[in-house]
């Protein structure tokens, strides 16, 4: 059985303009050890799939669908067993750090928490449990008295790093978790959770913009374009032979070094994606596509087998498909 199971999730946030399909009709599958990665431009509903996870969308989310952890509804689920999920059989990583540390409060502490709450450790325990996760992460054991700003951006980032893996969850979510770091560091900390979910057979879902990074870290990958999933299959072939012209653009974008704003803009694409209350019609991608047939303006086609394990949502794709 597979660890995680997504059957056809929506979430539509609920504002005063009306309503907003983030993610619409998303399926996937993570087995047990394996890794996925999910690439997108911004706002096209990475991190609205994945805090939809473990149930951590504001009141005005409405979610579809169903999330299935261990063949347990996360979308049904009573609060209770849901608190008992997050961390320690769950938990996510957060983009830049800045959400996930408290200033006030000493790094040791912070990755102590989760253990205390789940009462998975006495004080003791949770002490030397913190000096383990900390020499797991690369800091050194007096690094727990510290201060978060006492430590750099990539130390910060292995503090949450640590935090995630103190309740030794089965699944990571790891959200853009290098994206606020200069080039080495990101090297460094991508390593780094490389090793630890080979080594602790831990599942991860990593969210990033940059399709290099996601194709050296996971096994799978998932391209979204305005809350759907345009193209999944290996890493290597959506890398290297995407399907869907999207992934072709994203594969192509190579960022500049320490310019964050050119990992979002894939080369060779004009225009902005769509904002999601004015989707066009047919494909949603048809506007910037540069390979867009007429009846890509009406025809909205979903994902079909695009070659062995791989699926993609474009006419092209399933061109493809019908001449082998
Ligand atoms: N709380 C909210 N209320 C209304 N709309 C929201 C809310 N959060 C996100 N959205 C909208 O949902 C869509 C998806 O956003 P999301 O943040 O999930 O995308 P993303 O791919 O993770 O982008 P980024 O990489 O910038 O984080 C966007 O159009 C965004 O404006």
């Amino acid at each position: 059985m597979s660890l995680l199971e997504l059957d056809d999730v929506s979430v539509t946030y609920r504002i005063a303009a009306g309503e907003v399909p983030a993610v619409r009709g998303v399926s996937l599958t993570l087995d047990s050890g394996a890794a996925l990665g999910v690439a997108g431009e911004s706002g096209s509903g990475k991190s609205t799939l994945a805090m939809a996870l473990l149930r951590l969308l504001p009141k005005d989310a409405r979610v579809g669908g169903r999330i299935l952890l261990d063949g347990d509804d996360v979308l049904t689920m009573k609060w209770g067993r849901m608190r008992a999920v997050r961390w320690a059989e769950a938990s996510i990583v957060f983009q830049g750090a800045q959400h996930g540390l408290n200033p006030v409060r000493k790094i040791g502490d912070q990755i102590a928490e989760p253990l205390l709450v789940h009462g998975l450790a006495k004080p003791d325990a949770a002490r030397k449990r913190v000096t383990e996760l900390l020499e797991q992460v690369g800091l050194p054991a007096w690094r727990a008295r510290s201060y978060p700003h006492e430590l750099s951006g990539g130390q910060r980032q292995r503090v949450m790093i640590a935090m995630a893996l103190a309740c030794s969850p089965r699944l990571i979510i790891a959200d853009e978790p290098t994206t606020a770091l200069d080039v080495m560091v990101q090297a460094q900390v991508l390593s780094l959770i490389k090793e630890l979910v080979a080594e602790q057979g831990i599942s991860l879902i990593m969210i990033s913009h940059d399709l290099s990074v996601l194709a050296d870290v996971c096994d799978q990958l998932a391209v979204m374009y305005a809350g759907r999933v345009v193209e999944h299959g290996p890493s290597r072939e959506v890398f290297h032979h995407a399907e869907h012209p999207y992934s072709k653009a994203l594969a192509a974008a190579f960022p500049t070094v320490g310019d964050p704003v050119s990992r979002m803009a894939p080369k060779g694409l004009g225009g902005d994606p769509p904002d999601p209350m004015q989707l066009p019609g047919g494909c949603s991608f048809h506007p910037r596509c540069p390979v867009a047939l007429e009846e890509c303006a009406t025809l909205d086609v979903e994902l079909w087998p695009a070659g062995p394990g791989r699926t993609a949502a474009c006419v092209h794709a399933r061109a493809d498909e019908e001449v082998s």
